[in-house]
């Protein structure tokens, strides 16, 4: 069953501070964005990656594709101001009745085995996403103080890839585009056009290198895959 994947990776990485897009990160010196492609590229159901990139960092991670041999990568294009806008530019890339996956560049440690149950589920469902169940007892509250305790019960931490048949994303983006909402996932797009998506279990190893912290658990996944393969 083949998919194809947009991989947005044109973030500014504030939250991480270091100063630079976070995607070039050295993890046991190969940059993280590599560490996400790597899994795509040695995928045989992916049959073609769109990574998303800064318009001024295009021509480095051009290079990083080369050098590592990422030849599944068949196009890079500018991100836009929100991740939202840089999807977008990747999907216009695409065409054709096919199975699109959405996974972040800052997601290095997406596992083939869940790619390929996500792939699955969203040829049955049209739209499927990862995600794991809240761990933590949740929390609204207003101005510091409590409002309220969310029951966590049917509460899930959305992850990426999210996979989609292309014409059902894109119609999703074009609407968002015209009734300018921004979401901060690919799901959140189709539940505005009560469009179900279906809900694949993630694991809790595929986490996004969003802050400081995030380097030491990611350093610490790779000690364990190194060991799992010694
Ligand atoms: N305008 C944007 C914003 C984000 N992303 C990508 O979307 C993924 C998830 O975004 P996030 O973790 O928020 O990355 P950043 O936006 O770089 O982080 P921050 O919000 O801390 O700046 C990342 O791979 C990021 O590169 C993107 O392609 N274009
Ligand atoms: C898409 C996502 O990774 C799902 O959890 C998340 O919404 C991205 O949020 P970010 O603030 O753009 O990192």
């Amino acid at each position: 069953m083949k998919y194809c994947v947009v991989i947005p990776a044109a973030g500014q990485g504030k939250r991480m501070n270091l100063g630079k897009n976070k995607q070039f990160l050295l993890l046991e010196n190969k940059p993280v964005i590599i560490h996400t492609l790597e899994v795509f590229q040695e995928d045989s159901w992916c049959d073609e990656i769109i990574l998303v990139a800064n318009e001024k960092e295009i021509e480095e991670i051009r290079q990083l594709t080369v050098t590592y041999n990422i030849c599944k990568v068949k196009k890079i294009v500018p991100g836009g101001t929100e991740r939202q806008h840089s999807v977008r530019n990747g999907l216009k890339a695409l065409n054709g009745d096919r199975i699109v996956l959405v996974h972040d560049g800052a997601r290095p440690f997406i596992k083939k085995e869940q790619i390929h149950h996500l792939v699955e589920e969203a040829k049955q469902s049209q739209a499927a996403i990862l995600a794991v169940p809240i761990k933590d007892t949740v929390k609204k509250s207003e101005a510091g103080t409590i409002s309220h305790t969310v029951d966590r019960l049917n509460l899930w931490s959305a992850q990426t890839p999210q996979a989609f048949r292309l014409q059902t994303i894109v119609e999703a983006h074009n609407w968002a585009e015209k009734n300018q909402f921004l979401g901060t996932d690919e799901a959140s797009l189709l539940e505005k056009l009560n469009k179900p998506t279906s809900i694949v279990m993630g694991d809790y190893f595929n986490i996004k290198l969003t802050t400081k912290e995030d380097i030491v658990f990611a350093e610490s996944i790779l000690r364990l895959k190194r060991g799992e393969k010694s």
